[in-house]
């Protein structure tokens, strides 16, 4: 048994051979480097399976015993003996985004060599961050992701809270409708700071590398090995044990699953697209109460306004791309937020509007739904790559984050052995991400029309007092979603369930309640007719009453 002590052997093991490793780094990075120079000649940087192996094996032998060292310091015998057992392991990461800049830190922890490929550069190191911005809203699943590398509190404190979704009617009256119960809530969140500090997390590890500006052109699930497009056009050949495909919705791994057989795809484009504005501060002050997710509800599309730590909001329009096309003016896109949004129209601002909305074209939304996630014990598919989803649950993020810890969860049970793992993983997950990409598209539903109905807020009424009375048997969806990990799949049939319930005693209930009434106008005919109430009045006082 090899021991991992300062004094003790703590070489890594020859993958091949299995022969502990005591070759001079130098003379090792001497024979890497040999196909490299011949292959440059050709005019494109080559790394060869044989140099690849070497070189990771001379960078393991420093990173493994670093590991141990650090390991040794916290003198946890199993994390000991994980970083010995687990030194052959390459993972490749591909995408440096949110899911694998996190999934890097969950591989290292296990003492895997994790290599990072990004086919951009260090956002850490540009000024402007381009992709995608609908700003994420942290909860449970997420942060159960981040305290798992140690990074939840750093980052809940650069969030801020949103107790209730804030409903801006037509008339500009705001009405709160919380998340849960008192002090739960959800967090906006900052996706460049976030995907920033999960990257520094990753880097910290000695066992990690980050790899930018190497894009995924293709792969081979037969071999592992990977070819690179780097930002100069060089292309690098790398094999590894275990690729992890975390290369957001359009993936460029998946395309390997698509040429198999029984691999299932569908992708959704909806078809309503998104701009964002910015609703700049007030005296220095944020213009609108701050831990809210504003809403302006206007049943077949919708505005949203998250809080920046910068006290501006960042609005999205949610609108079909049809309706965006009809705007064509500056003076037609003050006619449109007049009509819909007046409150917000001033606290944009009529000229930013006019500019801004014009800046970049409505974006499109795209909902990935695939199975199974893994291609024997060579690949797996995490985050959007697996399962994009449309933004409206808020869950996107928190989704991919969970992968991560499911998949962790999954390696501690089958020890490792990602020939039972990787299926395991899909059985598994396949049915919750795919509740809550359906999940995701309801919500849209729920958000830009439910929340007008009255119906809706009575139920909403409705549920949170039976959950008070009965917090095990009836729990709200949002609260399953958003402030548990129940698995997905199963809040959907909870929900199912227990609509069913609630909506067949309110049932009973009204029919009670109308036999009774009717007895009781029946025993007082009398005393109804004293009112001078007609049949009439009667019908149109009920009338009124539908309406609720
Ligand atoms: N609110 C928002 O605007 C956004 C939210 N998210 C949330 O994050 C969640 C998870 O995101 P995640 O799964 O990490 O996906 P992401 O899209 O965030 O990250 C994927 C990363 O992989 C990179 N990449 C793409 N193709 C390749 C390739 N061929 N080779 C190497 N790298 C590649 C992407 O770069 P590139 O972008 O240049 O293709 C990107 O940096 C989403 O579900 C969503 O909810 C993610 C993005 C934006
Ligand atoms: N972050 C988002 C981005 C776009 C659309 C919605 C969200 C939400 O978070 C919605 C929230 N979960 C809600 O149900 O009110």
């Amino acid at each position: 048994m090899v021991q991992c002590d300062l004094g003790g052997d703590c070489c890594p093991r020859d993958p091949v051979t299995d022969k502990r490793m005591k070759m001079d780094g130098w003379i090792n990075l001497l024979i890497c480097f040999t196909p490299v120079c011949i292959c440059t000649r050709r005019g494109y940087a080559r790394v060869n399976y044989p140099s690849l192996r070497l070189f990771v094996m001379t960078t393991n032998y420093r990173r493994v015993s670093d590991t141990c060292k650090r390991h040794r310091r916290d003198s946890s015998t199993m994390e000991e003996s994980n970083c010995i057992t687990n030194q052959k392991t390459v993972v490749a990461v591909v995408g440096g985004g949110l899911v694998g800049s996190l999934n890097a830190c969950f591989f290292a922890k296990r003492g895997f060599h994790v290599e990072v490929f990004e086919s951009r550069g260090d956002i850490r190191c540009a000024k402007k961050v381009k992709g995608r911005s609908i700003n994420l809203a942290l909860s449970h699943r997420g942060r159960q992701a981040l305290k798992h590398v140690g990074i939840e509190e750093k980052i809940v404190s650069k969030g801020i809270p949103m107790h209730a979704r804030m409903i801006h009617s037509l008339s500009g009256k705001q009405t709160p409708i919380p998340y849960g119960k008192k002090g739960q809530y959800i967090l906006s969140i900052d996706r460049a700071n976030l995907n920033k500090e999960l990257l520094t997390v990753a880097e910290a590890y000695p066992n990690t590398k980050l790899n930018f500006d190497h894009k995924l052109q293709d792969w081979s699930p037969e071999t592992g090995q990977m070819t690179f497009i780097r930002a100069d056009g060089a292309k690098d050949q790398i094999e590894a044990d275990l690729i992890v495909g975390c290369d957001g919705a359009f993936s460029a791994v998946r395309k390997q699953f698509l040429r198999r057989s029984r691999f299932n795809y569908s992708q959704t484009y909806i078809p309503d697209g998104y701009m964002e504005l910015t609703m700049p501060p007030v005296n220095g002050e944020f213009a609108m109460e701050p831990n809210y997710l504003h809403i302006w509800p206007r049943n077949a599309f919708m505005m949203i306004s998250l809080p920046n730590l910068d006290k501006t909001f960042t609005c999205t329009l949610f609108m079909p791309f049809e309706n965006f096309e009809k705007i064509t003016t500056g003076d037609e896109v003050i006619e449109f937020f007049q009509e819909y949004f007046p409150d917000a129209t001033p606290l944009i601002g009529v000229d930013a509007l006019k500019r801004d909305f014009f800046c970049l074209p409505a974006q499109a939304m795209v909902s990935v739904k695939c199975s199974p996630y893994h291609i024997g014990d060579k690949c797996v598919l995490m985050g959007d790559a697996a399962h994009a989803v449309v933004p409206f649950y808020g869950q996107g993020m928190n989704a991919g984050f969970e992968d991560c810890i499911v998949f962790d969860e999954i390696m501690n049970e089958f020890s490792e052995d990602l020939g039972a793992v990787l299926p395991e993983y899909s059985r598994v997950r396949v049915p919750d991400d795919q509740a809550i990409a359906d999940l995701a598209m309801y919500n849209y539903i729920e958000m830009r029309a439910h929340v007008n109905s009255k119906w809706f807020l009575f139920r909403k009424h409705v549920d949170n007092f039976l959950h008070m009375l009965m917090p095990n048997t009836i729990v709200p969806l949002y609260t399953m979603v958003t402030f548990t990990r129940t698995r997905y799949h199963k809040a959907v049939e909870h929900w199912q369930w227990q609509n069913k319930v609630i909506n067949q005693v309110l049932m009973l209930t009204a029919v009670g309640a109308t036999v009774a009434g009717s007895c009781l106008l029946i025993k007082r005919r009398t005393d109804v007719i004293k009112m001078g109430l007609s049949a009439e009045e009667m019908w149109n006082r009920i009338l009124a009453l539908k309406t609720f």
